[in-house]
């Protein structure tokens, strides 16, 4: 049987990524900082996935084993050395402190076996895999870089699926949507493919990366921060809401405008795909909290991510002020949430200075850029209605 090892064995970690690799036949190591999860894992041994749907068909995940790396470096080390890949879901900003770990167990595989090995980073973010690189590459030395280069690969990837916080009686079993897309870029593979279910492999993963962050994830913010801004607690009640319904249409053809300039899409298969994204968002079977998908509301104002880079491509290919990502942005920088915190961390920025610089200082666009202008409007006659 061969292993994979994961890092994060969280909502994606069992919901997705373990489904999938068991499915392969993959015996799977998660690797977690949360003790509790690991002993469960280790004590149970199995765990099931439930497809949210109305025979909310059961899946059950077997062949796995935890250890919290933590308390048990050196075993994680052991993982990486015999492993047939490495994937992570652990969060952007926690690729920085696996990067250590990772880069340990690289240096002691290259000493032991030079045995190729492909690391997927399987997060919400463009370049997730090639930033996972850079941080490992910054824990070895220089006369290790060849070998590197020559055994590992980090082909970046695109996730989807909707996967909530949930509280289980089993905190192991996890409720999934149905639908899901793993996409892996080929080019930077070293080796074999690996044989994984479900994952699709294509030559330029950037079409499929963007289109996925700017439309499902952009998509997702409306239902969380203007849902936050009106009072709601779940997704799926946000999206009953008219004005939620006009926001989310319009801001993702604003995104779409920019993807179908930027890519050539099909424009029809483009709308196809929002019209089915909008659909997943409104499951009934499942009760997303919209703070969970408005967590990290830094990280998500930033230049790259869902909001601020869709807006600035529609500018760029349209010359048109974006309306609806601006209302999106400022709703954004109206949330808080003592428990998240860049959250709190966003308001105190806010605080100290004002909505414009802040909105500034984390998007890095300019403070009299068409962008910044329209999202201060934007948040003036949200801030009238309130
Ligand atoms: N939940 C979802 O619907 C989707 C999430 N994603 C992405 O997947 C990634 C994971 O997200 P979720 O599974 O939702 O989050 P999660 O919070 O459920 O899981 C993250 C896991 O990483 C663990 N972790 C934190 N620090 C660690 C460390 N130093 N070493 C090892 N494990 C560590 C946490 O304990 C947790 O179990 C994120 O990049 C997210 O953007 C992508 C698509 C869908
Ligand atoms: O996981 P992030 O980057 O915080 O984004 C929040 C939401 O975007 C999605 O990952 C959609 O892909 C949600 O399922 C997720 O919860």
């Amino acid at each position: 049987m061969k292993t994979a090892v994961h890092f994060g064995a969280g909502n994606i970690g069992r919901g997705f990524i373990g489904l999938l690799l068991d499915q392969s036949d993959y015996q799977t190591i998660f690797i977690d900082v949360n003790s509790r999860v690991i002993e469960e894992i280790n004590k149970q041994k199995s765990y099931h996935v439930y497809l949210a749907g109305e025979e909310k068909q059961e899946l059950t995940v077997s062949h796995i084993i935890g250890i919290n790396s933590v308390e048990e470096p050196d075993a994680v080390t052991k993982a990486i050395v015999k492993a047939d890949v490495v994937t992570t879901a652990v969060g952007p900003t926690i690729l920085p402190i696996i990067a250590k770990v990772i880069s340990k167990g690289l240096q002691e595989r290259a000493k032991q076996n030079k045995r190729p090995l492909n690391i997927i980073a399987c997060e919400n973010m463009v370049g997730g895999s090639s930033l996972l690189k850079e941080h490992v590459y910054e824990s070895i030395e220089a006369n290790e870089v060849g070998d590197f280069e020559k055994l590992y690969g980090f082909p970046n990837a695109a996730v989807d699926r909707i996967v909530p916080n949930q509280t289980n009686q089993n905190i192991l079993d996890v409720m999934v949507e149905p639908y899901y897309e793993w996409v892996v870029e080929k080019k930077a593979i070293v080796d074999e493919l690996p044989s994984i279910t479900g994952i699709t492999y294509v030559d330029d993963l950037a079409p499929y990366i963007e289109r996925k962050l700017f439309t499902v994830n952009t998509g997702h913010a409306i239902p969380a921060y203007v849902g936050t801004y009106l009072g709601y607690d779940t997704i799926v009640e946000a999206m009953k809401d008219s004005l939620i319904d006009n926001t989310i249409h319009g801001a993702l053809s604003e995104s779409g405008e920019a993807l179908i300039q930027a890519y050539g899409f099909n424009r029809e298969t483009h709308q196809e795909y929002v019209d089915k994204i909008i659909q997943r968002f409104k499951n009934p079977y499942i009760s997303d909290d919209v703070k969970r998908v408005a967590r990290g509301p830094i990280r998500k104002l930033s230049a790259k991510d869902r909001l601020v880079k869709p807006a600035l491509m529609y500018i760029e290919y349209t010359g048109r002020t974006p309306v609806y990502l601006a209302k999106t942005i400022a709703a954004a920088l109206l949330f808080n949430n003592e428990d998240d915190g860049e959250a709190l961390e966003l308001q105190k920025k806010i605080t100290n200075t004002s909505y414009q610089e802040a909105f500034v200082e984390v998007s890095g666009c300019d403070v009299d850029s068409i962008l910044t202008k329209s999202v201060m409007e934007q948040l003036r006659l949200l801030q009238d209605k309130k």
